[in-house]
């Protein structure tokens, strides 16, 4: 018996695996490649059933070999006159997670998906799709092309191809529109939106769902369907159902994807598929889904989406410059945790931790602040209950106002205002109240963390997790480590992180850790390119074209000037004199002014209304700009979108490798990630160490001398010496850097 969840029940049946040996001379291929032993595997069921289960841990992705075992064994299944009907499952309970996106960037050998699909559906015995865990791209539009599919309740189903900066290319946006119509498939395979086997059902995407043995109800199903006509059931054969308003809805879904894909191609050529699909004949509608995916396939957006994809998973492979590492470090288990401060970010972090089915202790001074701050927290459980059908954590969370009620709890999550006396003076508290071995986290966003562990008995149980707001809908988590903070400590943080459903990124500890401290220069850059003649629009523009959400000024405004403010005259920026070091004080001057954005309704732009939301250009500004200039002897030039895009994003990007070379982020991919889901940079973009890679790092280092000749003043503009060392070591690509930072005489 090969399939511990399903017994044998013929005692015939037989387990036989495609000899590797006859796929390797078939492929050319040798066991040197890692191809050996991924592949599928068959055997007979029911006596008259055929069994194909996908074997390729740990999603069965649909890999060269994969491809030719499923040939193989659809063609000795058909060959077979005892066998009546066939079953495709996956391996480890997982249907398939799609086409092997490694194979991506290589050359494609092997036999290609689309005529692989299409001969499974032309097959004359019926096949049944039996599936659990994930159907996911290639996997789905492999389910496609079976004649009838099965799920398991819990599995999640999609098309997130778009994600990847491609389209479904294996017939999924022909088969799909054809299944479900044209709405639902448009949205599916344009948002790249998984679905639960219930929605799947609902659409008729599945014909069936079980709470039990999928491949057990599959075979029944197969059974049951044997010698019966298949030709309702082909898809391809299907005709498309076009509602009378189909082409408003093309319309409408073109102008949204435009909207909101912030110059992503990916989008765009799915809907242009999927219109193929309702006004062509299927094998026309394939030709034009196959032009678009060599459009896709090839382009820069699929290498950066791809790159970010395995750079989201590469970071839980966290490492130290001391040596600790994710799979040396053991977390400890923790069961109760305690939030200081239930502020903005203190809610947040209450939320996550308590739907992560963790016991919380939420602190807060005063009682009137508490029961607000416990009107939200429960507002905002019930709201993401009600969104994912499940009961509401409310019992997980005890309010108090006693900090001696965090005595017992495994782990503390500091939240508190941003500023060094408060948080010392907290974790002096923590430290005398806790019991032995509590862990110590503080949610700074920049302050140091030995500082704050040098107050504590225990400094190596300290750790920062810096959340990003709102806490508990934003993926991305630093973990900060310190000089003395343990192994441990580091593993437990990274592991809360993903029980909280984040991707947690390890860095280490320095002003604004990774991604406030990139901040920095590019928003001086965005101040000074003011001083210098342009307007918060153009710069804004410039940036919203290249893909941000919203542009510096904007942002800016959104999240309200004063909070900068604030810091830089904690950090006594304001009232220093800048001497060899430029300074702009246009933000500063601003708040003087009451202007602290939109809930002030002025601050960068004008609103209608203090809170108003559309940003409209203020004459007032460009007037007090005109005047500032004058006053300070600046004389306005014209600057255009391409110097903005310059000295914004490579000042940021020559931080990224000062960032690098100081060993603060132990990989290009952990920079990637934290801009990506932390400060919204385009994700098919990749990133700001991928995009300098893109772009070519010898036109980085060019541009940043150029620059930093004309501004001697901005030492952020001066070229960081790793970036002259990459480029004086040939340039190697993204993966090697590393190489080069480790061993500072490397010629690679
Ligand atoms: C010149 C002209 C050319 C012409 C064009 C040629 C076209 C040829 C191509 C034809 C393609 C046809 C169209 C089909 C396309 C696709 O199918 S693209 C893939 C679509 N699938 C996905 O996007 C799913 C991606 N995976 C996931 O979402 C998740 O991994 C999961 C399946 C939901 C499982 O999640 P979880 O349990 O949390 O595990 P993870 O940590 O995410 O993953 C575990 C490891 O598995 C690796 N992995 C996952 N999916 C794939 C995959 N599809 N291919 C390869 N590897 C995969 C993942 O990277 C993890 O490994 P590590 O990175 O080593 O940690």
């Amino acid at each position: 018996m090969i399939f511990g969840r399903y017994p044998s029940r013929d005692k015939q049946d037989k387990a036989i695996a495609v000899s590797a040996k006859k796929f390797r001379s078939a492929v050319g291929s040798d066991t040197s490649n890692g191809l050996f032993g991924n592949m599928a595997l068959y055997s007979r069921v029911s006596g008259s059933v055929g069994l194909i289960t996908l074997q390729n841990p740990p999603v069965n992705a649909l890999s060269a070999v994969v491809r030719q075992s499923l040939i193989d064994l659809m063609d000795r299944a058909l060959s077979e006159p005892e066998v009546k009907s066939v079953v495709i499952c996956g391996q480890n309970g997982k249907f398939c997670g799609g086409a092997d996106i490694k194979e991506f960037r290589s050359d494609m050998t092997g036999p290609p998906l689309v005529p692989m699909i299409d001969r499974l559906e032309l097959s004359s015995k019926p096949v049944v799709a039996a599936i659990e865990g994930v159907a996911l791209g290639g996997g789905l539009e492999l389910a496609l092309g079976c004649h009838y599919r099965v799920a398991h309740s819990k599995t999640r189903l999609g098309l997130p191809e778009v994600t990847l900066g491609l389209l479904p290319g294996a017939g999924g946006t022909q088969r799909l529109p054809r299944l479900v119509g044209i709405p639902a498939a448009l949205e599916l395979i344009t948002t790249g939106r998984h679905v639960t086997a219930a929605e799947a059902l609902q659409l008729g995407l599945v014909d069936f769902v079980t709470d039990h043995n999928t491949i057990e109800a599959a075979v029944k199903l197969a059974l049951s369907v044997a010698g019966k006509s298949l030709d309702s059931r082909r898809i391809s054969t299907c005709k498309c159902p076009r509602p009378p308003y189909a082409d408003a809805l093309f319309e409408e879904a073109m102008q949204r994807v435009r909207r909101s894909a912030r110059g992503a191609i990916a989008p765009v050529a799915c809907v242009q598929a999927v219109h193929a699909a309702a006004t062509l004949p299927f094998a026309r509608g394939m030709e034009q889904e196959k032009q678009l995916m060599a459009t896709l396939f090839t382009s820069g957006q699929a290498r950066a989406l791809q790159y970010q994809f395995f750079a989201q998973r590469a970071v839980s492979r966290w490492s130290t410059p001391s040596g600790a590492r994710w799979d040396t470090s053991k977390p400890r288990p923790v069961h109760k945790v305690a939030v200081i401060g239930l502020g903005t970010m203190g809610r947040g972090i209450t939320v996550a931790l308590a739907q992560a089915g963790l016991s919380v202790v939420a602190v807060e001074t005063h009682e009137k602040q508490l029961m607000e701050a416990k009107r939200v927290v429960s507002g905002m459980l019930e709201r993401g209950a009600k969104r994912l059908g499940a009961p509401p954590a409310l019992d997980k969370i005890n309010y108090s106002c006693e900090i001696q009620a965090v005595a017992d709890v495994d782990l503390v999550i500091e939240a508190v205002f941003e500023d060094m006396v408060v948080k010392k003076t907290v974790f002096r508290q923590l430290s005398a109240i806790c019991k032995p071995g509590t862990f110590l986290f503080t949610n700074t966003s920049g302050l140091d963390i030995d500082e704050l562990a040098a107050q504590t008995r225990n400094p190596e149980l300290v750790v920062g997790m810096h959340f990003f707001a709102p806490a508990h809908v934003m993926k991305l988590l630093e973990v900060v480590y310190g000089r003395r903070s343990s192994s441990q400590a580091v593993a437990t943080a990274m592991k809360i992180g993903k029980n909280m459903d984040k991707i947690s990124v390890a860095v280490g500890n320095c002003s604004g850790f990774v991604g406030n401290r990139m901040l920095r220069p590019y928003l001086d850059q965005a101040f000074f390119l003011l001083e210098e003649g342009a307007t918060p629009e153009l710069v804004d523009q410039a940036l919203e074209e290249f893909g941000f959400a919203m542009g510096v000024f904007r942002m800016s405004d959104l999240s309200g000037l004063d909070i900068g403010w604030k810091v830089r005259k904690a950090k006594e920026m304001v009232s220093k004199t800048h001497q060899d070091c430029r300074y702009s004080p246009l933000g500063d001057l601003l708040c003087e002014r009451g202007r602290f954005g939109q809930k002030t309704g002025r601050g960068w732009y004008q609103y209608d209304k203090p809170g108003g939301r559309v940003a409209k250009p203020d004459p007032w500004l460009h007037s007090f700009l005109e005047k500032y200039r004058a006053q300070r002897g600046f004389v306005a030039r014209r600057i255009d979108h391409q110097e903005v895009l310059e000295r914004c994003l490579y000042a940021l990007i020559n931080e990224g490798f000062r960032i690098l070379e100081d060993r603060i982020a132990s990989g290009p991919e952990d920079i990637d990630v934290i801009y990506v889901l932390g400060y919204s940079w385009p994700r098919h973009r990749g990133g700001p160490m991928f995009y300098a890679q893109m772009v070519g790092l010898s036109r980085i280092l060019e541009k940043l001398e150029y620059y930093h000749q004309l501004h001697l003043d901005i030492p952020s503009l001066q070229p960081c010496s790793l970036l002259r060392k990459l480029v004086a070591n040939g340039r190697p690509p993204i993966h090697k850097w590393v190489e080069v930072i480790k061993n500072p005489h490397s010629h690679l």
